[in-house]
């Protein structure tokens, strides 16, 4: 049995440390916000409405206690706290714990994807990650799925497979945690487009010439910030795109339908009440663009409706400004 802390007990650390429970590990979570300690603890999450969770794991606001006999640490907080909660639980990380991250999201400015930040933090760690299509909502059900398992340290990857083996999860290996990262990273901000095309009623055939488009673009971009091509036609990024843009539990796509059906940016991130990781993502794509000069059409596109440069109801003018790109 592998002792193993989740740190954030949002929809992502609960579902996760659900099936790693159920799964014959000893599961604790820390939340550092102590939001929904009170009902966590009496079985119930206010994502998961009429879902009982197993009285196994532990959900906790003890730093010290959470982390003290951890053999694995997985950082499952939003991308923007990632750096907060990490000077929150440094004293308490030994080395010899194998630290494991599920955010989506890449550093504005730094341009670090979040397991470069935790390596960063801890150089003697094994830092791995895990990224793919996975919705919290059918994760936590026990339905069957597949990561992306990104990490260079072979006993890494046997440790996580023995973690989940008795989980419904599919776990191919790759060492390309850059890959795998931008890929989770870049197909949330497509999925905000599909969503605003989808409110704007545009049809299949503009869909499916988006979701190219804009693959096209998380490719370009992906490749020029270090990843392997071949990793983004895995499941951490075409694999992660079909999901993101195919689900209605996907908060990208949801904001983008709100922003499509008019709602203001700051309303629209105030009723998906979940943290929208394709906006947060943004700045640091346009800043890679940027520095490795490469052409990101359909990225902009949907950053200028964000901006509110350009109108949702302007959406099929993708079309022209593609055609723009001869
Ligand atoms: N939901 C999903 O299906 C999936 C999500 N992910 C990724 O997992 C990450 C977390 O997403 P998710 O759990 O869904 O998001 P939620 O919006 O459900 O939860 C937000 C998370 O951020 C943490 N948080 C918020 N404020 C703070 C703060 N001030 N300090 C420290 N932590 C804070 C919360 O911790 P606390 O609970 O302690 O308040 C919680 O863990 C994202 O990067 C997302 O892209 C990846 C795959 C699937
Ligand atoms: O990354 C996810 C599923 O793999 C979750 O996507 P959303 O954040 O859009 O819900």
């Amino acid at each position: 049995m592998l002792k193993i802390t989740v740190i954030g007990a949002g929809s992502w650390g609960t579902a996760l440390a659900v099936i790693l429970s159920k799964a014959g590990n000893q599961v604790k979570v820390l939340s550092l916000t102590k939001r929904n300690l009170i009902s966590l603890r009496s079985g119930y999450h206010p994502n998961f409405e009429g879902l009982l969770l197993p009285k196994e794991v532990e959900f906790t606001q003890s730093v010290e206690d959470s982390l003290v006999n951890a053999d694995i640490v997985i950082f499952a907080v939003s991308s923007k706290y990632l750096r907060p909660s990490i000077e929150v639980v440094k004293p308490f990380i030994k080395e010899s714990q194998l630290l494991i991250s599920v955010i989506k999201g890449l550093e504005p400015l730094t341009l670090l994807v979040p397991s470069q930040i935790i390596q960063e933090a801890f150089p003697h760690n094994s830092v791995a990650v895990l990224s793919g299509p996975s919705h919290a909502e059918e994760v936590i059900k026990g339905e069957p799925f597949g990561m992306q398992l990104a990490s260079v340290d072979l006993r890494a990857v046997e440790l996580i497979r023995k973690a989940f083996n008795k989980a419904n999860v599919y776990l191919p290996a790759t060492d390309d945690l850059i890959g795998t990262q931008l890929g989770g990273a870049l197909k949330n901000i497509i999925a905000i487009g599909y969503g605003i095309a989808l409110e704007q009623g545009l049809g299949t055939n503009f869909y499916s010439m988006l979701v190219t488009a804009g693959m096209a673009d998380l490719r370009n971009l992906a490749v020029a910030g270090g990843a392997a091509p071949e990793t983004l036609m895995g499941l951490g990024g075409l694999g992660d795109l079909i999901t993101t843009i195919g689900s209605p539990y996907s908060r990208n796509r949801k904001f983008g339908q709100l922003l499509g059906s008019g709602i203001s940016v700051e309303k629209a991130l105030q009723q998906v009440g979940m943290v929208v990781e394709g906006v947060n993502a943004m700045e640091g794509a346009l800043e890679l663009a940027q520095e490795k000069q490469v052409s990101i059409p359909v990225i902009n596109f949907i950053n200028n409706i964000i901006k509110k440069r350009i109108s949702p109801t302007k959406m099929k003018g993708l079309v022209q400004l593609l055609k723009g790109t001869y």
